[in-house]
């Protein structure tokens, strides 16, 4: 395993020193947002047989992936160029394909049918209950990492059906195949590059930097998100968002490690002492899977300071909000465009 260019640091579940882990977690959340996870306790059969399942969903022809088209509950699935994750970008939409799972104790979440993907929903509930016990593994260090009590989430019934989503992500390997012209209502997909010299006088020609983002550059939007990728590079951090001009840093790969970051409420809650940092995806000219857990809090819990992260001389930078309702606006925002 070579080392990765970007040193982020490597939390080791599997330790019993809960001190030392939070305190390193600490650091890392002050520094860069991000960490490594290993020892996390998935087993590789569970990934590879997540990435197994989601290539088979992805695979199927357009028609029948839109007959699960995201809900107004966000379940579901978004085709290329639905998203824009960089609201403020002039180009429209994101070349990645997704598929969103809510919480897996209600009845909202779309699946596909038994016949045609038999063994997808159960590997899907299943991935999903074991990512969302590291994310409690890992909220509850946090709140140590934050000088709390380690259920400090779980009392103020952050953690009481949280909204946790998982998303199924594909990027496709040649961005050409997939330009995409908006019309109204109507959605036309054209397979064949020539046809994009063709000067189309219907709608507009999504073309999404050229194909250059997979995922443009955003922040996410809750507590914390837990990555798992097929290996295909293609993450990137930018530590210094104000920074001109930015500089982007490749998240490296490791092996069974997951890729935790920190989201906005997460920033929010800890009046900007912990860091929910720019990422991207940029396209590599390679098809590359990736499944996004986004552990968020229940829509009824109010994000506020926390005690231990303002003081007199650094008092809180954000009002109260009560979760659903930034969310709700998040979400908004990055389907308006
Ligand atoms: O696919 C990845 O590596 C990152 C995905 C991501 O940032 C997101 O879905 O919010
Ligand atoms: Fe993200």
């Amino acid at each position: 395993m070579s080392p990765p260019n970007l040193y982020l640091p490597l939390i080791d579940l599997s330790s019993t020193d809960r001190a030392s882990l939070a305190q390193s977690i600490r650091q890392a959340c002050m520094d860069h947002g991000f960490f490594y996870v290993i020892n996390h306790g998935i087993d590789d059969f569970f990934v590879n047989s997540l990435f197994r399942e989601s290539k088979k969903f992805f695979d199927l022809p357009l028609s029948e992936k839109m007959k699960l088209e995201r809900s107004k509950d966000h379940r579901g699935y978004t085709a290329p160029y639905a998203e824009t994750l960089d609201t403020s970008s002039k180009f429209k939409g994101d070349l990645k394909e997704s598929f969103y799972i809510g919480p897996i104790k209600d009845s909202l979440n779309q699946w596909p049918s038994k016949e045609s993907l038999p063994a997808w929903r159960v590997t899907m509930e299943s991935y999903y209950e074991k990512i969302l016990n590291v994310g409690f593994r890992l909220i509850s260090l946090i709140a140590i990492a934050l000088n709390l009590d380690e259920n400090f989430f779980t009392k103020i019934g952050a953690l009481d059906s949280p909204m946790a989503f998982l998303r199924l992500l594909h990027y496709p390997g040649n961005p050409l195949n997939y330009y995409h012209v908006k019309s109204d209502s109507v959605i036309l997909f054209f397979f064949l590059w020539p046809l994009i010299e063709v000067d189309l006088s219907i709608g507009e020609i999504h073309e999404s930097d050229k194909g250059k983002y997979g995922a443009s550059a955003h922040s996410d939007y809750g507590m914390i998100t837990l990555l798992v990728t097929d290996g295909v590079p293609g993450l990137q951090i930018c530590r210094e968002k104000d920074k001109s001009p930015q500089l982007w840093e490749d998240v490296d790969h490791i092996e069974r490690a997951l890729i935790v970051n920190i989201g906005d409420m997460m920033e929010r809650w800890t009046n900007c002492t912990f860091r929910s940092t720019l990422h991207r995806v940029v396209a590599v000219g390679q098809e590359r899977y990736s499944a996004a857990f986004f552990l968020d809090p229940n829509y009824e819990c109010v994000v506020e300071c926390l005690e231990s992260c303002c003081s007199e001389t650094s008092p809180p930078r954000f009002p109260p909000i009560k979760s659903g309702d930034y969310f709700e606006e998040r979400f908004r925002l990055t389907y308006s465009q």
